[in-house]
């Protein structure tokens, strides 16, 4: 253990949260309060006590990161070090569940009625590709079994649609059993009249003292315009009422809500309960199936429920909870000291299954699900009723005027004339502690909205104006690393970093992508066209990328006549034996060695054996991606100094100085409603079908169900969580936020208190020595490929460009290497062959790296990022690069860059490069001795540089 307690001050609340350890707490305050601050500091104060360990005390977190910088946090808070905590209890629901079920978890199905077993080698898929994949597997297996459903199969359109119904239901702790349904299961299908009814008459009342018709009976006026109802369908005015009446008969309630939903609840249980033994029976579970089981767990056995309990628990972020984990929070505290952390404000995660009303109505919830649990046996031993709240209402990130414009986002209509049910009464108000208060908030409008972001970016960086808070205190002009870019949607990052490459924009998305809809996904499956069937489909994306012309490509494909480079690619792609050689032969040949190309590879290796997968199935899957567009995690580092591009969602937790929300338009944001699935479930009507096939008329026909669109409008229409998000969006800034909108803005921006101005667009490609004139002495981004990305900016320049133009000139290119300069490949191949790839050197320059390769020993570590912080004049200046080798024996590290020049004369330029990558790795390896090379591969020959110094290094970046 090690003494050391750092960090603010906590003010008073916090401190009564810190030191009020026992009993039942919840904190719902707001952003930048410091939650995650206190209640890191409350378990160092817990673990603290002689008589608790960290197992002792569970911290339950949403995400694997979150979890990570709690135990940092608390390490730097309490005199635990970060190996003591190691195996504490300080992690995400899904991973204590594992746990749970890796230590007791092996008969947990037989308690529902399920032979088979949960074992040790149990794989866990927390991929949603995988998971659709083997779902949409699993259904057509149940398909051939089951005929009787052909009447649903007929409705359905997406099998995903199923999966999803059954993650709900698992998310509200609904499950099957070999017969039926798990405790109460079945009554939440069938949904709760009496709280139908509630809704029903509400929307129902007449308004304006029973002059004017209810809100319902308006909505409906609409009623089958659009629809094909079954025969048994009441008229519209049966439905309504004639002319001149005001609400709809109390009696529909009834009627609507009544619905023979027995064939469906059979069809969702054996779905439902069939593929929990299909996952079971090929060794995995999803997260939902890992929270399933654990709950099934924790409620049958007391004996593990017993040795399960934790004397302490906390929850963090706890908007973020579903019904399930509310559940199981529940179940493993072995007293009533339990503290709930969160803000209502931030629940932005529904599509997740988070239930804002756990936070919300957390005193009812708790009642109810304590009682819940304890209906047959006493599960939760605790008194639910001694609760006390304290409320954080000291913000530290923002300006003043930032919380004010924050509070306003969650009373303003999302469309025109919508009425906004939350009002400023129900937003505690914040104060703010920022050392200054300059904020900028503004509106911009163009018709090209992606090049008036970045205008906008460039008239932002380095001006006065737009002074973030330095770590001093006072002002300073901002860098691109300060301005984050939100957006609702995640297509419009993607359109976004796409013109800010065309501008060499520094710009770095976070978060994810819709991985098929890439580059490499494109070409992978255009190649796979090509082997396929020689398809004009895969040959016109092959070609267009070679930089044919449409012309030239419609020629090409009339005759068949394809150029030979290609041709040849395709027959030795044709050699090869299995798609994930494919894959990985054509994510080289584009040179799509970073991380996209990185994670298609991995995606295709996990979802299938890529080894018996076939070229059909794999064209299959891609396309399939395409159309859902689905998405994966990926970080792509832009270098240090880069502005963010995120979604709102992957912003959330985070902070900037200065936020950017684009696409503040019509139909983006809010996002315009698809199509809801055909099967669904909702609290409080339970399991319903939107469509329903009938032979009842004279022809067999798929009619839309008219109880549904009556219900549908029973139901509160959410765009609350729309808000939230506009007011997570917000609540990152520190300093300045600006709104961004092309032709048609949303309502949220007519609605706001915000000035909305039309700017001239004039995007410059982004000069990086004036913008370090203004305030960034220095910065370099950190490009895809290996050569040519380093970091040149301090050298001499033309110096450079001779090198280049003599090495392009001397180079062996081939034609198969048409489009990627000779340096970079050779780059490649000297990648590839260090990480043992099986390459095979194609000319004198890759053999020479062949034989000085296998002459090193000791651990050698590719293309490595680096990072330099410097001090210039008093501003923190960073150079990053990659560097090409570093080679790590027990006393020595050697880093070794590749140069194809044929002359030695850019030496004097390459030791500034090398010098940057020699002083971080020194700071890495501080007990080891340095040197730096240059490898020529004209000749084979390794030359030692002499290392400028870091003084010598910042004169450098000053006189720039
Ligand atoms: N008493 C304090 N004095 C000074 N700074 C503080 C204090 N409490 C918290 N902070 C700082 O405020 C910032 C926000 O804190 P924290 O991340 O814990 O807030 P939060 O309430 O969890 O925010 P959010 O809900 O927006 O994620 C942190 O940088 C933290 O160090």
């Amino acid at each position: 253990m090690c003494e050391s307690s750092s960090g603010p001050t906590p003010n008073e609340r916090q401190q009564e949260l810190i030191e009020s350890t026992e009993g039942l707490y919840l904190v719902d305050a707001g952003p930048g309060t410091g939650k995650t601050f206190a209640i890191t500091r409350r378990y160092g104060t817990i673990v603290e006590q002689p008589a608790v360990e960290p197992e002792d005390i569970l911290l339950a977190t949403f995400t694997r990161g979150a979890a990570t910088e709690m135990k940092e946090r608390i390490v730097d808070q309490s005199t635990y070090a970060l190996s003591d905590l190691v195996d504490a209890p300080i992690q995400t629901f899904h991973s204590y569940c594992h746990d749970l079920l890796n230590e007791h978890g092996y008969a947990a199905p037989t308690h529902l009625g399920l032979d088979e077993r949960i074992t040790g080698s149990t794989q866990i898929i927390d991929d949603e590709l995988i998971e659709a994949e083997r779902f949409r597997e699993f259904l057509s297996g149940f398909r051939d079994e089951h005929p009787e459903y052909t009447d649903l199969y007929r409705v359905l359109s997406e099998p995903g649609e199923l999966l999803d119904v059954i993650t709900e239901l698992a998310s509200k702790g609904i499950f099957p059993t070999a017969e039926g349904w798990y405790r109460d299961g079945e009554s939440h299908l069938d949904g709760d009249l009496e709280a139908f009814t509630a809704q029903f008459d509400a929307v129902n009342q007449p308004r304006n003292d029973g002059r004017k018709q209810s809100e319902l009976r308006e909505a409906l006026s609409g009623f089958g315009r659009t629809k094909t109802y079954h025969p048994e369908a009441p008229s519209k005015s049966e439905l309504r009422g004639g002319r001149g009446t005001k609400q709809l008969d109390s009696a529909v309630a009834r009627t609507v809500f009544e619905e023979d939903r027995t064939g469906l609840k059979a069809f969702v249980h054996d779905v439902y309960v069939e593929y929990l033994q299909f996952a079971l029976r090929r060794n995995y579970l999803t997260f939902s199936f890992l929270q399933l089981f654990a709950f099934v767990l924790l409620c049958e056995d007391q004996r593990v429920r017993q040795a399960a309990q934790f004397e302490y628990v906390m929850v963090d972020e706890f908007q973020d909870t579903s019904e399930i984990q509310f559940k199981l929070a529940l179940l493993v505290c072995g007293t009533n000291n339990v503290c709930a952390v969160g803000d209502w404000k931030q629940s932005i995660y529904s599509f997740q299954y988070a239930d804002v009303r756990n936070i919300l109505n957390f005193e009812d919830r708790l009642d109810q699900f304590a009682a819940d649990l304890n209906k047959d046996t006493e599960r939760v031993a605790f008194d639910t009723d001694e609760l006390t709240r304290i409320e954080l209402e000291e913000n530290y990130r923002s300006t003043e005027s930032i919380i004010e414009l924050s509070e306003q986002t969650l009373t303003t209509p999302a469309t025109s004339g919508e009425d906004v049910s939350t009002t400023l009464d129900d937003v505690v108000e914040l104060s703010a502690n920022a050392a200054f208060d300059n904020t900028v908030l503004e509106g911009i409008q163009h018709e090209d909205e992606h090049e008036a972001v970045l205008t906008k970016i460039q008239a932002i960086v380095g001006n006065d104006e737009y002074a973030v808070e330095g770590e001093d205190g006072t002002p300073r002009p901002p860098e691109c690393q300060d301005i984050a870019v939100f957006t609702r949607t995640r297509d419009y990052g993607r359109e976004l970093l796409d013109v800010a490459a065309e501008y060499d924009f520094p710009m770095a998305y976070d978060g994810g992508i819709e991985l098929f809809r890439t580059d490499p996904a494109k070409l992978l499956l255009a190649w796979l066209r090509i082997l396929e069937s020689d398809a004009d489909r895969g040959w016109v994306v092959v070609l267009e990328e070679i930089g044919y012309t449409f012309d030239e490509i419609e020629h090409l494909l009339e005759t068949e006549s394809y150029p030979p480079a290609p041709v040849a690619f395709r027959d030795d792609l044709r050699e090869l034996a299995s798609v994930g050689a494919v894959t990985r032969r054509v994510l080289d040949r584009y040179g799509y060695t970073g991380d996209t190309g990185d994670v298609l590879l991995h995606t295709i290796q996990s979802v299938y054996d890529s080894t018996t997968v076939t070229r059909g199935e794999l064209i299959q899957f891609i396309e399939r991606g395409i159309e859902t567009g689905a998405t994966v995690d990926i970080s792509a580092n832009a270098g240090a100094n880069a502005v963010t591009v995120q979604t709102i969602h992957a912003a959330k937790g985070l902070e900037y100085p200065i936020v950017i929300l684009a696409n503040m338009n019509d139909g983006r944001f809010p996002p315009r409603s698809r199509g809801s699935s055909i099967i669904q479930y909702q609290d409080p009507v339970g399991l319903r079908q939107r469509k329903c096939y009938s032979e009842a008329g004279a022809y067999p026909h798929v009619y839309d169900n008219w109880r549904h669109d009556v219900i549908r409008r029973c139901l509160p229409r959410g765009y609350d969580e729309e808000r939230r998000l506009l007011y997570v969006a917000v609540t990152r800034a520190e300093q300045h936020v600006v709104f961004a909108a092309g032709d048609e803005p949303n309502t949220f921006l007519e609605e706001l208190p915000v000035d909305v101005e039309t700017l001239d667009v004039t995007v410059e490609p982004l000069d990086r020595t004036t913008s370090t004139a203004a305030e960034l002495p220095f910065a370099i981004t950190t490009p895809e490929g290996p050569i040519g990305h380093t970091p040149h900016s301090l050298m001499d320049e033309t110096v450079f460009e001779e090198t280049d133009e003599r090495s392009e000139a001397s180079a062996e290119v081939d034609s198969e290497t048409r489009g990627l300069d000779f340096g970079s490949q050779v780059h490649e191949f000297a990648e590839a062959y260090a990480l043992g790839d099986e390459v095979t050197p194609s000319n004198p320059h890759e053999q020479r790296i062949v034989e000085f390769l296998e002459g090193l020993s000791g651990e050698l570590y590719v293309e490595e990022p680096v990072t330099l912080p410097i001090d210039v004049d008093g501003h923190r200046v960073t150079i990053s690069g990659i560097v090409d080798l570093v080679q790590v024996t027990a006393e020595h590290v050697a880093i070794v860059d590749y140069k194809t020049d044929r002359t030695r004369h850019a030496q004097p330029e390459y030791r500034k490069q090398l010098s940057v990558y020699y002083h971080v790795l020194e700071e890495w390896f501080p007990e080891k001795d340095v040197t730096a090379s240059l490898f020529y591969t004209s000749d084979g020959s390794l030359e030692r540089i002499e290392p400028l110094t870091i003084v010598e290094l910042g004169e450098l970046v000053r006189n720039r």
